[in-house]
């Protein structure tokens, strides 16, 4: 559905995708990761035509977004990262301005805002300015606006920043929905946690291109593999001693240190034979990838 190859894009001198790779199925709920100015924007822009690619091949169900983006908007919706919705206007006046903007048929505007203002619980705001709505009642109406067309391709460029936890989990549920409902789905995230739970297939972008692909599981199996001991920083010299013995991985940073070991048993036993007791042991995940394949992991053996 998206095949990018030695994709690059150039501001002036500097280099914001630089040879990217990747193909993005059609069915798919695709994870674009990566630290800030990675250029997971960039491509997202360049995907529906926004930004000019510099170089390198790009299509989008089988188009060149640089000569032919009208169709590929027409099949895809768009949550940007910001709102841009008209605050002087109700919720109602909005979304009918978009449905005439995207060419929805006059006679079905009205059925198809209300059915997904109903799917994603705003009915009760249909008439209420824009610039009276809470910050997830907003996120919501930009979903509302970007399923307006129907698209077979929803692109959600970090959907969920800034959102309180109940109103995350909300937009994870819909976001499951839509996808098994066969709607493809590309998200760029910061939060792992989020990757983990809605994608099956990502890439670790750094520096413009990619640093690693595959399923959330696959990837933390590869990389860091194992369990995760967090204990207090009043340990961290004997942690430190012992991590270069037994070639355990170690890191700290204000909240504690961190400890990760290929078997669970290796970290209990840090508390049987040396008497150091974590705070908290869990299995390592798509965080601990992210820090280790970025490059921010504050590793001893690095
Ligand atoms: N129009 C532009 N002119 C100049 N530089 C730009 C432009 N757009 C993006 N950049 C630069 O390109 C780099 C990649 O930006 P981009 O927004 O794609 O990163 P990102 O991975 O989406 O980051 P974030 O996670 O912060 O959203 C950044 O260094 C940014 O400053």
């Amino acid at each position: 559905m998206i095949i990018a190859k030695s994709l690059v894009k150039t501001f002036g001198d500097f280099t914001a995708v630089n040879g990217l790779d990747l193909s993005i199925k059609q069915g798919e709920c695709f994870g674009l990761l990566g630290p800030n100015g990675a250029g997971k924007s960039t491509f997202i822009s360049m995907t529906y035509g926004t930004v000019q690619r510099t170089g390198g091949e790009l299509s989008v169900f089988g188009h060149d977004p640089r000569t032919n983006s009208r169709e590929i908007k027409k099949r895809m919706g768009v949550v940007t990262q910001d709102n841009a919705l008209d605050e002087s206007l109700t919720v109602m006046e909005n979304m009918m301005i978009y449905c005439a903007f995207i060419g929805v048929p006059r006679s079905e505007r009205q059925k198809r805002v209300l059915d997904l203002l109903e799917y994603m619980n705003l009915t009760h705001k249909k008439d209420t300015k824009i610039l009276t709505l809470s910050g997830g009642m907003k996120r919501r109406l930009v979903f509302v606006r970007a399923l307006l067309g129907r698209p077979e391709l929803l692109i959600l460029d970090e959907p969920t920043t800034g959102l309180d936890p109940a109103v995350r989990h909300l937009l994870w549920g819909k976001v499951k929905e839509l996808h098994q409902q066969g709607t493809t789905i590309v998200l760029t995230t910061h939060y792992m946690h989020e990757a983990e739970v809605l994608c099956n297939r990502l890439v670790i972008m750094n520096h413009g291109k990619v640093s690693a692909e595959g399923t959330p599981k696959d990837m933390i199996h590869k990389f860091t593999p194992g369990f995760v001991g967090i204990f207090s920083l009043e340990d961290r010299m004997k942690l430190a001693d012992l991590s270069q013995q037994k070639s355990f991985h170690f890191n700290e940073d204000a909240s504690g240190v961190y400890v990760r070991a290929n078997a669970l048993s290796d970290l209990t036993s840090l508390h049987s034979d040396h008497g150091l007791n974590p705070l908290q042991i869990r299995p390592s995940n798509l965080e601990d990838v992210f820090l280790k394949l970025t490059g921010q992991e504050l590793s001893a053996d690095a």
